[in-house]
């Protein structure tokens, strides 16, 4: 940590410029030598003075400009290589004074706007600074052992005038007065520049600095009562500057903000305003370095944009692996959805979901479209802890940057004080998976593939919902394309994100994005006999000679089941093929057991033992229902004969190529 606290700048480099005679030679050979020296050369050669004797830590070099020994040339290159450009003044000369505006200022500006069209070497640096047009300026009035007053005065009158120059001092090359403070400013007006920051016309902080400021404030604010508290300041202390807040010092701040601005502290605590205004004092009492620190380690760079490192460090990635949230970044979340869960009924209503990403610059997804649709919901339809954590995952797994980037946004990487790489799992690769014969991972996706109108929503929508029933008929308008939820796979909780495969044609191909998945799950429906043959046809195309593990599932089995025109039944299909049996599904008996088995199939690649366990159980069970019916028959209304009969003779097909399969299946994993 701490990395972010310091400026991304890695050497500074200072120009010195003025009138002939002003002193810039000896003003640079005082800082070296520490002594005045009597006589100088027109130019001094160019220094570097190493990182660790500079205030700030930071290579400094350090530019003379000899107008006897160089070129307006020169001067112009000089200029644009310069982070920071001293003009220096004799302060017992006027005429060296009145040139800072009539010439130098002037000269420096356009020196600067060449540069566009100038290099592109040069340019290309500018840009990757993303420096603007103007250079910051120190103004360095010399040889003030010479006179007894200050030109201070004329001097402010020029700074409001030009709002590139960052600060002002008066010194002597002579007796060595101000010079390490001369230089220091200068590093300063690179390191940690005003302009950014504040406009000094207006006395007031820029919008870019007030929002990043705003940002900041919600984030510290973890009880959400708008109010900094003793607890949180001292947090937001500890963060900021690896020290906590002496009490007494903290109380000392609250009296300055109340003396200042009254609604600055209310209870006690720090209201936004107050903690504003605190940046502004800072600023204007020159300790710029203070705010920058604070923008810093939340992520701003020079520029107050979100700097990309912090965003999205590199996260490796090998082929075969995945990526999904490590504890910590779990329990993170958690923290946020608690925090902006305020009226604690477990749930983010749509507000409490505003609320929660205004520290970011837009919302991840839309509520009412994409969360509400892809997630658990509660019965009001706002989404509960569970959902919030399954829409995370769903885009740990397939955006994991963005991930990072909103994570950022919301602060982990000050409230964890840790990298964001720490709020990651990358899991092993697939393939030592597949060795092991068992998956370390706890998310998997299955791509739900169909012809049209077999109840491929249906059946990812029905993994989200309570009662399935009810989505029978239903229009469903929103487009979403993943629904994810958890299992329980062997006592694991394991998350399914279902992928609803939309495919306009029947003679379409599959891009390889819609093939490759954890399980691909092959719908049609079985009361349409023009159902199967897309199935079928998908199958042998993309899947029989891959490795992905494939689910072949009838659904609306609520209907009556129709012989299909295709050339073998789904059930002797899937016997050919070593496949699973069909799994008969319906929205209207509610039942999520095809979850279960799509996570199984997922979560043990290339495992068919344990599918078959599985459907050992699955088997027992059919004979039990079978059972039972029959001897429902008895009590049963006599309408309903024929149908429970016609069940019957349907469950006994079904167990013979069960175990039919079960011996191939055997056969296959020996
Ligand atoms: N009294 C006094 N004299 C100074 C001071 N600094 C420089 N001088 C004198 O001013 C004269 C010019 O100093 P330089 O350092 O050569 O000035 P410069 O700006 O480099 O001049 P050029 O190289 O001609 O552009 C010399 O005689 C210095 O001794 C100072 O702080 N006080
Ligand atoms: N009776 C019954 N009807 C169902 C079932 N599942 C889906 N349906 C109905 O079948 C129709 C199509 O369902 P969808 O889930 O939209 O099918 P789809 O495959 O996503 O359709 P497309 O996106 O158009 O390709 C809808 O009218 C559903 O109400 C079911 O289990 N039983
Ligand atoms: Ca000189
Ligand atoms: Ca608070």
């Amino acid at each position: 940590m701490g990395q972010y606290t310091v400026s991304t700048r890695k050497n500074v480099r200072i120009l010195l410029v003025g009138d002939a005679g002003v002193g810039k030679t000896s003003l640079i050979l005082s800082l070296v030598s520490e002594e005045y020296p009597e006589e100088v050369p027109p130019r001094a050669e160019e220094i570097t003075i190493p990182a660790n004797v500079t205030p700030e830590q930071v290579p400094t070099s350090i530019v003379d400009f000899s107008s006897v020994e160089q070129t307006e040339e020169t001067l112009g290159l000089e200029i644009n290589k310069a982070h920071v450009v001293c003009i220096v003044y004799s302060v017992d000369d006027d005429d060296s004074l009145d040139r800072i505006t009539s010439h130098w200022l002037p000269l420096i500006r356009s020196k600067c706007n060449a540069t566009l069209e100038g290099d592109a070497e040069t340019e290309a640096e500018t840009e990757a600074a993303g420096e603007g047009l103007r250079k910051p300026i120190v103004l360095v009035g010399n040889k003030i052992d010479l006179i007894d007053y200050s030109t201070m005065d004329s001097v402010l009158a020029i700074m409001e005038d030009f709002p590139e120059i960052e600060s002002c001092v008066e010194c002597s090359a002579k007796t060595l007065h101000n010079i390490s403070e001369m230089f220091y400013y200068a590093q300063k007006a690179v390191l940690h520049p005003t302009s950014p920051l504040y406009i000094m016309e207006d006395q007031e902080l820029t919008p870019a600095c007030k929002k990043s400021l705003v940002r900041i404030f919600k984030i510290c604010d973890t009880d959400g009562d708008n109010l900094l508290n003793d607890y949180e300041l001292n947090l937001f202390q500890r963060r900021c500057f690896n020290t906590p807040l002496q009490p007494q010092i903290l109380d000392e701040v609250k009296a300055v903000i109340q003396k200042n601005v009254p609604d600055g502290i209310y209870n006690d605590a720090v209201t936004l305003k107050g903690f504003l205004f605190l940046h502004c004092l800072f600023i204007q009492r020159g300790r710029n370095e203070t705010t920058w620190a604070v923008l810093r380690r939340f992520g701003y760079n020079d520029q107050l944009e979100m700097c990309q490192e912090y965003l999205r460090p590199p996260l490796k990635i090998p082929p075969g692996s995945s990526t999904e949230l490590s504890h910590r970044g779990q329990k993170f979340l958690i923290s946020v959805f608690e925090r902006y869960d305020r009226d604690c009924d477990g749930a983010l209503s749509p507000e409490e979901h505003k609320m929660l990403f205004s520290v970011c610059p837009s919302s991840p997804w839309s509520y009412s479209t994409d969360i509400r649709k892809s997630c658990p919901i509660n019965d009001k339809g706002w989404v509960t802890l569970h959902g919030w954590l399954c829409r995370w995952t769903l885009m740990t797994l397939i955006d994991v940057v963005k991930t990072m980037e909103y994570l950022a946004y919301l602060g982990f990487n000050v409230h964890e004080n840790d990298s964001l790489l720490a709020a990651i799992h990358v899991t092993r690769e697939r393939r030592i998976d597949l060795a092991k014969r068992q998956s370390s991972r706890s998310v998997y996706k299955c791509h739900v593939i169909g012809p049209n109108g077999s109840g491929k929503t249906g059946l990812c929508r029905g993994f989200l919902v309570d009662e399935m029933q009810k989505l029978i008929g239903k229009e469903f308008k929103t487009n979403v394309v993943h629904c994810i939820n958890s299992v329980q796979v062997y006592g694991q909780e394991k998350h399914l994100i279902l992928r609803d495969i939309d495919v306009r044609h029947a003679l379409d191909p599959l891009q390889p994005q819609e093939v490759n998945c954890d399980v691909a799950c092959l719908v049609y429906d079985s009361s349409n006999p023009r159902s199967f043959e897309y199935v079928a046809r998908i199958y042998i195309k993309y899947y029989a000679e891959s490795k992905i593990p494939v689910m072949i599932v009838g659904t609306k089995c609520d209907m009556d089941e129709r012989r299909q025109d295709y050339l073998m039944q789904p059930a002797e299909f899937c016997a050919k093929y070593k496949l699973l049996p069909p799994h008969l599904f319906s929205l209207r008996t509610n039942k999520k057991e095809l979850y279960t088995k799509l996570a199984t199939m997922a979560a043990f690649p290339q495992f068919q033992d344990a599918w078959i366990l599985f459907y050992k159980h699955r088997l027992v069970q059919l004979w039990e229902s079978a059972h039972l019916r029959h001897f429902g028959l008895l009590t049963e209304d006599s309408k309903l004969l024929w149908k429970a009969g016609l069940g019957l003779a349907a469950a006994t097909m079904l167990g013979f190529i069960v175990l039919k399969t079960l011996s191939a299946a055997g056969s296959h994993s020996r």
